[in-house]
């Protein structure tokens, strides 16, 4: 068993009730239970100091039935294969759920990145490519940013594939620094699709007019951007976290310029920004990450990793609504027993699809070697967005199941449609070669 204790075990357990589903062959049902192929490498890192360190690196295709495999890189010292192969299934589910033709990948380098020198943090990125250039590719698996990375490390690593390709392939990675094929729009992406999909809740439900109070767990790339879109659009954070523990304020707090103290010194590194001389301008409580995830808010807003809230802490929940932007942020059992209390769980593959959508509108634009303007990318975004969380939310309450259930229905039936219409004789597409 891996360090994160069977998450990818843990992550299929949703596919049980769809799996007796009529519309599911047997073949679809064999090809879904297991990843495609979990790649390890070991990725050799000079330090700065002359040293030599080995790092162990992955990349998971989960399926690529519907397309080649997309899917963020995630630094962390608790990446393992189980996690990345998880984060692949969880991917191929949520492409399909938003109907993008792509299939899921991830991948990882169990490391802790705030432990490196920048420069350190460019050989290991390159490295990483190097180590899988086999694997990757424009229209075979295009990585982009997750966890601990961003669009200045795709910047390196599409350099990397460029080098060892010898010409051009913007569409190998997306989440690059727009002027080097980088799409506008992309880094406030997954916070923005996942305010979108919460507002289609909320008017659905007949509260658009009201305030919620929001607390955000995890202060970095998808929190921090949802934080500040909330914010902006009139909904009270009352409370942030980030590693390091939480701020909490009633009258509610502005993420701006939390955010800017919080990356005054360096860009990877965790700040300790609910220091008094941070939030000097305003009173804040400190609170613990357990405490504010047991705030009674009206949406808790879980942006940090995966097994937030497990058996051990769902009693204290006692948000009514759960927004899901990380990836597996509620265990299965935990999700059963807020099923239980009717506590409603916006999932994970269709509140964070934000970023994967635009990462797709960024491989487009690579292949058109056209851009378009930021309005544009956020019509795009809304309206695929809007259409596919629609269906959701409507199948949901057509068939009287939870959002997550009616979520992968939607997902799971897409790509065992496109898995039967390929035929009997496509066992295993890994897409190596030239
Ligand atoms: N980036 C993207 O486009 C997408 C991201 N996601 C998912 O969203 C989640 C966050 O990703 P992203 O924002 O990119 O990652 P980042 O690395 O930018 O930010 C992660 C944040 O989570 C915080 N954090 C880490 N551990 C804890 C903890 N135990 N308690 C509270 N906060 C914690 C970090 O704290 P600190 O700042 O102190 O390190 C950081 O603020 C992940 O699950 C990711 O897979 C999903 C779809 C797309
Ligand atoms: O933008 C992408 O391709 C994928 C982002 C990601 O890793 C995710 O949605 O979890």
């Amino acid at each position: 068993m891996t360090k994160n204790g069977g998450l990818l075990a843990d992550a299929l357990v949703h596919l049980k009730p769809l799996m007796d589903d009529e519309r599911i062959s047997d073949d679809a049902r064999r090809r879904l239970s297991q990843p495609n192929r979990v790649v390890e490498v070991e990725i050799p890192l000079r330090m700065d100091d002359g040293s030599l360190k080995v790092f162990t690196g992955w990349r998971s295709l989960y399926d690529n039935t519907r397309g080649p495999g997309k899917g963020g890189i995630r630094f962390h010292p608790n990446v393992t294969g189980d996690e990345v192969a998880a984060l692949s299934f969880w991917m191929a589910v949520k492409c399909a759920v938003v109907d993008l033709p792509f299939g899921g990948a991830k991948g990882g380098i169990c490391v802790d990145p705030k432990q490196l020198s920048r420069l350190e943090l460019e050989r290991l990125s390159r490295g990483y490519i190097r180590a899988l250039l086999d694997v990757i590719g424009p229209d075979r698996d295009i990585p982009a940013p997750d966890v601990n990375t961003n669009e200045t490390i795709m910047g390196w690593m599409a350099d990397e594939y460029r080098q060892a390709a010898g010409r051009h392939q913007r569409g190998v990675i997306t989440g690059k620094p727009p002027g080097h094929g980088g799409s506008l729009g992309r880094t406030a992406a997954t916070g923005r699709g996942a305010l979108q999909v919460l507002n289609i809740w909320e008017r659905r439900r007949g509260r658009a007019d009201q305030r919620p109070r929001i607390a955000v767990q995890g202060f970095g790339n998808a929190g921090f951007h949802f934080a500040r879109l909330a914010h902006d659009a009139g909904y009270r954070v009352v409370a942030i976290a980030d590693s390091r523990g939480a701020i909490y304020r009633e009258e509610g707090l502005d993420p701006l310029p939390i955010w800017e103290r919080k990356h005054e010194s360096s860009e990877l590194s965790g700040q300790v920004y609910c220091e008094e001389t941070v939030c000097s301008e305003v009173e804040v409580d400190k609170l613990t990450n357990e405490e504010l995830l047991a705030l009674d808010v009206d949406v808790l807003v879980l942006a940090a990793l995966e097994n937030a809230i497990t058996e051990k802490n769902v009693d204290a929940i006692r948000a009514p609504t759960i927004l899901e932007i990380a990836n597996g942020p509620i265990n299965n059992a935990a999700d059963r027993k807020l099923a239980e209390r009717d506590v409603t769980v916006i999932p994970d593959v269709l509140a964070n699809s934000g970023g994967v959508i635009v990462s797709h509108l960024e491989w487009v634009q690579n292949r058109m070697g056209d851009y378009w303007s930021e309005d544009e990318i956020e019509r795009r975004l809304a309206e695929r967005l809007g259409e596919q969380a629609d269906l959701v939310f409507e199948r949901a309450i057509a068939e009287d199941e939870s959002l997550r259930s009616a979520a992968y229905r939607q997902g799971i039936e897409r790509i065992a449609m496109a898995m039967d219409g390929l035929g009997t004789e496509r066992y295993f597409c890994g897409d190596t070669g030239p």
